[in-house]
């Protein structure tokens, strides 16, 4: 039985403050029956440790890069935020693939990188507006799915987040079926590559503009195993109900 999982992407947003709504997040879902991540800007991993080590919040980076260490300025290793005391890394997300032309072979460098050095990968794949309106969805997410994802998953070392990029931050979410389309698609493509077993294993993540209101919708489509949330996961306020409503499906 997979175990649901809560993630949260701050992305380029949160200070020391933000830590508050951290610890009230810790608090209000101690002895959860999901997993929750949390993962915020590079410079908030250790202060962000050091608030969920009484609580049952895991830390994540937003990426890293496929070397050990090196003459990479600005980059951040898969070893450094073990380091720090993460203990997942979000690779792949459409931000990174547009602001920083990463490739779905680069992405599946970082996860092999990251998956050595004992993290779990929150691998993203998603379709652009203009792509799924040539209605070719399946083979743009099947293409990324087998390129992003390196040789070697395990039900512990990989989740994958499927985040139509039109969705994102928009206010717009795909239909219950879209979904339900895309989640069936990627759970199939998992079983035949890596066998049913792992295939099983693996949760799948919607991430895309989910919010308290429509999470219970969501987490109802089968092969939904949880959320990857950006600007809900923010606050502490909007995060625990997606929290709660996942616990309760
Ligand atoms: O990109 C996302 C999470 O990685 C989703 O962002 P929003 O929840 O703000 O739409």
């Amino acid at each position: 039985m997979r175990r649901k999982l809560a993630a949260g992407n701050w992305k380029m947003n949160g200070t020391t403050q933000s830590l508050k709504d951290l610890s009230a997040l810790g608090s209000a879902h101690k002895g959860s029956g999901v997993d929750i991540l949390i993962c915020p800007p590079a410079t908030l991993l250790a202060p962000a440790v050091q608030t969920v080590s009484r609580s049952d919040i895991r830390i994540g980076g937003q990426d890293c890069h496929d070397q050990t260490n090196g003459a990479h300025t600005g980059d951040i290793s898969a070893e450094m935020l073990v380091d720090a005391g993460a203990s997942a890394v979000i690779l792949g997300h459409s931000e990174r693939r547009a602001d920083h032309h990463e490739t779905s072979e680069d992405v599946r460098a970082k996860a092999k990188a990251a998956q050595a050095a004992g993290l779990m990968t929150v691998i993203c794949l998603g379709e652009s507006l203009l792509q799924r309106e040539a209605t070719n969805t399946l083979d743009i997410i099947g293409a990324q799915l087998s390129l992003s994802v390196p040789d070697g998953a395990t039900g512990e070392n990989l989740v994958v987040a499927y985040e139509p990029i039109w969705a994102i931050g928009s206010g717009l979410t795909p239909t219950p079926d879209q979904i339900g389309e895309v989640h069936d698609f990627m759970r199939t493509r998992l079983e035949r590559r890596f066998g049913a077993g792992v295939g099983r294993s693996v949760r799948l993540l919607y991430g895309g503009s989910v919010k308290p209101e429509n999470a219970a919708e969501i987490f109802a489509i089968s092969n939904v195993d949880g959320a990857l949330v950006g600007g809900a996961s923010l606050s502490a306020k909007d995060f625990s109900p997606i929290i709660s409503a996942l616990e309760a499906s």
